[in-house]
């Protein structure tokens, strides 16, 4: 079960989440749990876990190492089957990848062999678009992620930033309802990842894409979301829920602000707790052996 932290105050989580009557939730998990096969047996690593979200938010997902954040991004990505429960976007049961759910990971997923532009292109390409058409949405996400001067580069020759600034313009070529980003700045260095972080609030901005993210950096969830929600150690589910209530409109200085810092806090002790318990039951299972 889900704890809301609102302004600081931890809040009963509700058994059902809260929707707005309007404006129905483009994504909705569904008591998703994952066990997978090991040869001793059956690996829980996800508890059956629900949220849902609404066009436009950006919901971060942070918790300890191997809590089972990748498999929840997989499973809602179609990548992954789930042992139990349902993913649904637009009220559309998800149960395998496709171009409504972009994808971008942390590790560098461009084709070597073609450039920028051909990389940009290449759902769009698969889909059947004739070239004008192809060449004018690359130009736009292209410009988008500023990378119009780099099209006819190859991705060895870009920084890894600049190949990330690709993958986000690839997947955002296909119009999809929803981003799932995985660590998507994880392999970056703090100043580049800071220029990443404010492309993804601008394209928000912009596109008023949904975003599911997973990081494991406290500042960055707090700087990019509506809401974070912090997991458990393995198996996994969601401990709580925290607002971030900055709107979308955010710059470098908020992260000195003292609401920001007070979030960041209150993340950190949740997830200290987590880490702290992984921790124990290493040290506990060594000392078994
Ligand atoms: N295909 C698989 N078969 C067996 N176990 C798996 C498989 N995929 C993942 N796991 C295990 O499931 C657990 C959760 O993995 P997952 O990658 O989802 O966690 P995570 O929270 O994203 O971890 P990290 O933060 O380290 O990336 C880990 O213990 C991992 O070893």
């Amino acid at each position: 079960m889900t704890d809301t932290l609102t302004a600081g105050r931890i809040m009963p989580a509700p058994l059902i989440p809260e929707e707005d009557p309007n404006a129905g939730p483009i994504l909705r998990v569904d008591r998703v749990g994952k066990d997978y096969p090991t040869k001793s047996g059956a690996l829980t690593v996800l508890e059956p876990t629900s949220f849902t979200m609404q066009t436009s938010e950006l919901v971060s997902i942070v918790g300890p190492s191997g809590c089972g954040k990748s498999t929840l991004l997989h499973i809602v990505g179609g990548l992954v089957e789930p042992t139990s429960g349902s993913v649904y976007l637009d009220g559309v049961e998800v149960h395998e990848p496709s171009r409504e759910r972009g994808m971008v990971f942390q590790a560098y997923t461009l084709f070597p062999w073609r450039t920028v532009y051909q990389n940009v292109q290449f759902g769009l390409e698969m889909r059947g678009l004739p070239r004008k058409g192809r060449e004018r949405i690359a130009d736009k996400f292209l410009e988008a992620v500023g990378l119009s001067d780099f099209k006819n580069h190859y991705p060895k020759q870009l920084s890894g930033g600049m190949r990330q600034r690709v993958a986000i313009a690839r997947a955002l070529a296909n119009a999809p309802r929803i981003l799932l980003m995985d660590e998507p700045f994880g392999a970056l260095d703090a100043q580049t990842r800071a220029v990443m972080q404010d492309l993804v609030l601008d394209i928000r901005r912009r596109e008023r894409i949904t975003t599911l993210f997973i990081t494991h950096d406290i500042d960055e969830a707090v700087y990019l979301s509506d809401r974070i929600f912090v997991m458990t150690a393995r198996p996994g589910h969601i401990k709580a829920e925290i607002h971030v209530p900055f709107g979308p409109d955010r710059s470098d200085a908020l992260r000195n602000a003292p609401e920001f810092l007070e979030i960041r806090k209150q993340v950190h002790e949740l997830l200290y707790e987590e880490g702290k318990a992984v921790v124990d039951a290493e040290i506990a299972s060594g000392s078994k052996k």
